[in-house]
């Protein structure tokens, strides 16, 4: 079944040039989508339609088959409850005068979910796999790996239909995203996902289907096999090609 579509989306930011250009695809519930592209192509304008935060000029995005109304407040809370993101950069997305607590149980406050509050914050801790001493700490004591672990408990802790991740471990060094794209792809058993990035690798060892966006259009669209194995585009090829290999033994 399908969670999320987009139909012809088009998208100006006021009277300038289309930012993106009859934008179709789909997001079937539990799969993990990855769209890709390079910086400019159109990605984080996408994420803010899809956080309802600008409304597409032509076109439409359904979620569960009901049309998302960036205008219809009491709507776009219900869509809360079901949608988090995680973004980029785990230094700002933090309030550092808080505890990792309140910060974890803040969508839950929000989004006025009822029940213990602290023990799903607990829960949510233990799954990205942090110490429930976490807690009681404030961003500061924490490296850019954790600070993500604690920005996807954060995104988890409501327990959402749908992942938003917005280059969800680009800032973070080698081997810690490494350890990262793994608890991505554990919590993309449970949830649906869709994960943006400009980097092939990341979304290609993640991902089961693959979009990839250039300057606004949707150039290719597939499985990541098909894709890996054939890309049709020069576009998708000249991304695969920029992904590091490891040297091949004579
Ligand atoms: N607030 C804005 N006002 C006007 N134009 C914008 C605005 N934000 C983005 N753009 C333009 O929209 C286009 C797409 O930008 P967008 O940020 O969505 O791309 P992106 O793929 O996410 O790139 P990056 O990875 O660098 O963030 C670019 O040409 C950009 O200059």
């Amino acid at each position: 079944m399908t969670l999320l579509t987009l139909e012809n989306v088009g998208f100006s930011y006021g009277k300038g040039q289309r930012v993106l250009e009859d934008i179709s695809f789909t997001v079937p519930r539990g799969s993990n989508v990855g769209l890709v592209g390079e910086s400019g192509s159109g990605k984080s304008t996408l994420l803010r339609l899809l956080l309802g935060l600008e409304r597409p000029q032509t076109g439409r995005i359904l979620f569960d088959g009901a049309p998302l109304e960036a205008r219809d407040a009491p709507a776009m809370r219900a869509y809360r409850k079901r949608v988090q993101a995680v973004f980029q950069d785990p230094y700002s997305s933090l309030n550092p005068a808080h505890r990792i607590r309140r910060i974890v149980t803040e969508p839950l406050r929000s989004l006025k979910v009822p029940g213990d509050h602290l023990a799903m914050a607990q829960e949510a801790i233990a799954a990205v796999g942090l110490s429930p001493d976490t807690l009681d700490r404030h961003p500061h004591q924490f490296s850019g790996g954790q600070r993500q672990r604690i920005a996807i408990a954060r995104a988890i802790v409501s327990r959402p239909e749908l992942i938003l991740a917005d280059e969800a471990v680009s800032a973070l060094d080698l081997s810690t995203r490494v350890r990262v794209v793994d608890l991505f792809e554990e919590i993309s058993e449970r949830m649906t996902m869709l994960f943006v990035s400009h980097d092939m690798g990341v979304v290609a060892a993640l991902c089961d289907r693959i979009v990839v966006l250039d300057r606004g259009h949707i150039v290719e669209a597939g499985e990541t096999a098909t894709i890996l194995n054939a890309p049709q585009h020069p576009y998708t090829r000249s991304l695969l090609d920029s992904i590091p290999r490891m040297p091949v033994a004579p």
